[in-house]
């Protein structure tokens, strides 16, 4: 986890500048949103498209942990002085944080910890809420955030704010929520399934023995899933079961193959074993999804959650079986954000408060000018933006 706190400090030329911490403390991953000041920038009274004035520009930053970690991210937050307002402490010095918003299982769970090492209270937002808060802010105001994932070919998809809801938002992380929603702040979870992220990291732990989940990740993209699973032509003597509509090739049982002699788990290769364990929970979860958005008759599914990773396998997996299972009804988008849905959404939240104590009523309207990576070499269509993203954006007065 150290490179990660590494790529991270480098987009922080200067710790007094930042301002404003979000964090969503998950079972498996710690995230952090926070937004730094651009050193050059003077509050500009002129804002004609928004009509408030005093905004402040800046990037959000992106950083993520693992939750076993913590320490890591507690050392991170105090050696960059993220618990320090940035612009607003130069009006107002005295003005120090006192708590910072989060969100995520762990927002109750390490209550204490942050108390005790930071001296910082958790300030706690409903983890649905950010989730959708953070969707629906993505898709708005965010230039090429969706995108659908078909055949190896990506494309970014025009978001039409007029046309954005009702849709079905899924979010993988630990475990799989599926999400309805209806417009900003109406939603309702309306299903769920523990077999998600966690699982393949987990199971993919004990049974391929590797030490971390990019090393899983790896290995999956070297291995051969058909010598694990049973397909259907297995079953069929290497025929079609064309009357339902399935292929040779498609997988009548996940893992099925292992049954079929006496091997043990040694002698399966740990790629392949990865490889059918990322699809079996990828497949499974696209058609959970489907069933769900057919059961409110929703055309369109966004997928969120750190499990996705921005990996080909697991995004043309889920687009499949959406696919498959609706006729080409349904669609599977995903978010380049994917995994900070809910920490943006917890940074949004300060929004949605009094700030008098805390930031001198300085609010974040949505970014109508926020673009990504605008300083970089950016190309939406190469780069997967995990780690090192920050995000030009400007912070209102209200
Ligand atoms: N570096 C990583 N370490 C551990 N898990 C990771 C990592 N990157 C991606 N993942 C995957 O992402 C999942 C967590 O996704 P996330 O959206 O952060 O959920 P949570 O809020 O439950 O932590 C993990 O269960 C795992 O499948
Ligand atoms: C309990 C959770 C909301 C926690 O969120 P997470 O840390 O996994 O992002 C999530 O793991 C979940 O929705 N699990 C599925 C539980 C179920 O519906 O069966």
């Amino acid at each position: 986890m150290d490179h990660l706190r590494e790529i991270q400090t480098d987009g922080i030329s200067n710790p007094r500048e930042i301002s404003r911490l979000a964090i969503d403390i998950g079972g498996s991953l710690i995230k952090l949103v926070y937004f730094s000041k651009d050193s050059s920038d003077h509050e500009d009274p002129l804002n004609d498209s928004v009509g408030v004035s005093n905004g402040v520009n800046g990037r959000l930053h992106f950083a993520k942990f693992e939750t076993i970690n913590i320490n890591d991210c507690l050392k991170f937050i105090s050696a960059n002085k993220l618990l320090l307002g940035g612009f607003q402490h130069q009006e107002n010095p005295t003005n120090d944080r006192s708590f910072i918003k989060a969100t995520g299982g762990g927002a109750y769970k390490f209550s204490d910890l942050f108390k005790e090492k930071l001296g910082i209270s958790l300030e706690k937002e409903d983890e649905m809420d950010c989730l959708v808060t953070g969707a629906n802010f993505l898709l708005k105001a965010v230039n090429h955030e969706a995108f659908t994932y078909l055949n190896g070919q990506k494309e970014f998809v025009q978001i039409d704010h007029n046309d954005l809801y009702p849709y079905l938002l899924v979010n993988i992380g630990s475990g799989v929520g599926m999400v309805k929603v209806d417009g900003d702040g109406k939603f309702e979870r309306v299903s769920g399934t523990s077999v998600g992220g966690g699982t393949f990291w987990g199971l993919g732990k004990l049974l391929t023995k590797c030490q971390s989940f990019d090393e899983l990740l790896e290995l999956s993209h070297r291995g051969n899933n058909r010598v694990v699973d049973m397909l259907v032509g297995d079953i069929y003597g290497g025929m079609d079961y064309s009357k339902i509509g399935l292929s040779s090739t498609a997988i009548a049982s996940s893992f099925g193959r292992a049954i079929s002699n006496n091997n043990e788990l040694d002698d399966y290769k740990p790629e392949d074993v990865s490889r059918s364990l990322l699809r079996m929970i990828s497949n499974n979860i696209g058609q959970i999804s489907y069933l769900n958005a057919l059961r409110f008759g929703l055309k369109r599914i966004f997928f969120g959650g750190f499990f996705i990773r921005g990996q080909s396998y697991t995004m043309d997996t889920i687009s499949v079986a959406v696919h498959f299972w609706s006729k080409g009804e349904a669609k599977a988008m995903f978010l380049r954000h994917e995994g900070f849905l809910g920490a943006l959404g917890a940074f949004m939240s300060y929004e949605r408060h009094s700030l008098d104590d805390l930031m001198i009523n300085q609010s974040v309207q949505i970014p109508v000018d926020a673009s990504c990576g605008t300083d970089t070499n950016y190309n939406p269509l190469e780069r997967d933006l995990n780690e090192t993203e920050s995000m030009q954006c400007r912070v209102y007065q209200a």
